[in-house]
């Protein structure tokens, strides 16, 4: 590990680090979650895929985490047990000191794929989720709230619209409006722009800051991207790859804000940031191949085979029964 990251891993990301090194702060954010020890794997026998192993986190309460690492590495499987969509074969996780058993609006999940209802209007899609979380609230409370978040993921013109009806970052906006608008406690935003191109998935980014410097709720983003995670984030916690994938010590942005994309680019802290996250991850990688050739360096090995006869009956073998 290089510098910055050995210099600024924080010590809370790491639960069990945490209660043997960091001070006591009283001033500091308290975990709103706690992964202790997590691990999760697929499948039985021969088939069975380990694919996240001793996972500590302390998700702090009002911050924007960002979670990078490798396509096929575990975030999705991370963002669903934070979720509660699916339970870790061991560990705890707690949320506000409860065990997380399930699905609960005070999680709300923003996934890759919109999962829109395609029958339903902008509107509807997003008065479905307000209308189950404040049955209390008037008709005409609901229908203002819903509105409010249209507005605020500026969709108001298209209201009436149908998904197949809406461009891609259009149904992005609206997956992120029904989410928000149920008001959740934690928001978990699982690659929520990588099915965007460049220009949507710029202006998106300014978005989901913009709604979370107003909102303050606390955040966890998966992403492939440094960039976006350096844009966005307080802390990055790198996910090493898989199999039995573990988070690595976190880095912390420190970066005012609001940020502004292009004056980050000119930005001494941002590209020292960048490089640190990136080598780390390339580090990281590597020695996961190293470690799963076991430590040989890849060498092919040519069958010791001398054709017999180059002139033989070709024809009669490719036509020879199987
Ligand atoms: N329901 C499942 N059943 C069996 N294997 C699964 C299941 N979900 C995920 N996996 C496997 O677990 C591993 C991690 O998958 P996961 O989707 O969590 O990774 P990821 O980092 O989100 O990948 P990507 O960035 O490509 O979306 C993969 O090998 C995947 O095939």
């Amino acid at each position: 590990m290089n510098a910055i990251a050995s210099a600024e891993a924080a010590p809370s990301l790491i639960a069990s680090e945490a209660s043997q090194h960091a001070p006591a702060r009283t001033s500091a954010p308290q975990p709103i979650i706690t992964l202790r020890n997590v691990s999760k794997g697929y499948g039985s026998g021969v088939t069975r895929n380990e694919v996240l192993t001793g996972i500590n986190l302390n998700l702090r309460e009002g911050e924007f985490l960002a979670v990078v690492g490798f396509s096929g590495s575990g975030k999705t499987t991370l963002t669903q047990l934070l979720a509660g969509l699916i339970r870790p074969d061991e560990g705890e996780i707690m949320m506000d000191g409860k065990p997380i058993t399930g699905p609960s609006p005070q999680r709300g999940l923003v996934f890759q794929n919109y999962s829109l209802l395609p029958w339903l209007t902008v509107r509807g899609n997003i008065a479905l989720s307000v209308d189950r979380v404040f049955r209390s609230w008037s008709r005409a409370a609901r229908r203002e709230h819903v509105d409010k978040f249209v507005e605020m993921v500026g969709l108001s013109h298209a209201v009436h619209r149908r998904p197949h009806e809406l461009s891609g970052g259009m149904r992005q906006r609206v997956s992120l409006a029904r989410t928000l608008a149920m008001k959740p406690k934690v928001l978990l935003l699982d690659e929520p722009l990588s099915a965007l191109d460049a220009l949507t998935r710029s202006v998106m980014q300014d978005e989901i800051l913009k709604i979370w410097e107003e909102e303050r709720q606390t955040c966890l983003m998966i992403t492939n991207d440094v960039d976006e995670a350096i844009l966005v984030a307080d802390r990055i916690a790198p996910l090493n790859p898989g199999p039995r994938a573990s988070l690595g010590p976190a880095f912390t942005v420190g970066l005012d804000r609001p940020r502004d994309k292009t004056e980050l680019n000119h930005n001494e802290r941002f590209k020292q940031l960048r490089n640190a996250v990136t080598n780390y991850l390339v580090a990281v990688r590597q020695k996961s191949r190293r470690d799963q050739s076991g430590g040989q360096t890849a060498s092919i090995k040519r069958p010791d085979i001398r054709p017999a006869d180059l002139g033989g009956p070709r024809r009669a073998i490719l036509n020879s029964p199987v």
